[in-house]
């Protein structure tokens, strides 16, 4: 149907400048390499100590977390500089509290990482 179409192709587009939004943040911002690098230890590590079902849930979900937190700050760093790009308190106040935001997450994906690895790596030892 020609609606169907239409649906499809609006959701291709879609998810083509999602993903290129991905690849830009990648690209351009060292903190989301890096966000990277380490899901990826922890995928490893997890797989390596075997975490439960309801383990990799609680990491996933942080890691998402942390992930969707530093692309939002970046988006947030874009808006700031394209509207007001001269040096301004209420922007830096704005760009803290988003950077802000991303710290939190990363403390919390810190306890949780903390919570389910620790206790595995000490019956190691
Ligand atoms: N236009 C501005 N006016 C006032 N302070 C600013 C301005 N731009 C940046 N700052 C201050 O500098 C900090 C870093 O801002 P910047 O835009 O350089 O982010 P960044 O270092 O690229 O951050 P990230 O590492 O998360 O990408 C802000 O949190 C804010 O305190």
């Amino acid at each position: 149907m020609a609606s169907d179409y239409q649906e499809n192709k609006k959701n291709r587009i879609g998810v083509y400048y999602a993903a290129n939004g991905v690849r830009h943040a990648l690209e351009t911002e060292i903190n989301m390499r890096v966000h990277i690098i380490i899901m990826l230890m922890v995928v490893l590590f997890g797989f390596i100590l075997g975490v439960s079902k309801l383990e990799w849930v609680s990491l996933l979900i942080t890691i998402g977390m942390v992930l969707t937190a530093e692309m939002f700050n970046t988006a947030v760093e874009h808006i700031m500089d394209y509207l007001a790009p001269e040096r301004n308190e209420a922007v830096g106040r704005i760009k803290d509290l988003t950077a802000g935001a991303v710290l939190v997450t990363s403390v919390i994906a810190l306890l949780v990482g903390i919570i389910i690895f620790l206790p595995k790596i000490i019956v190691m030892f």
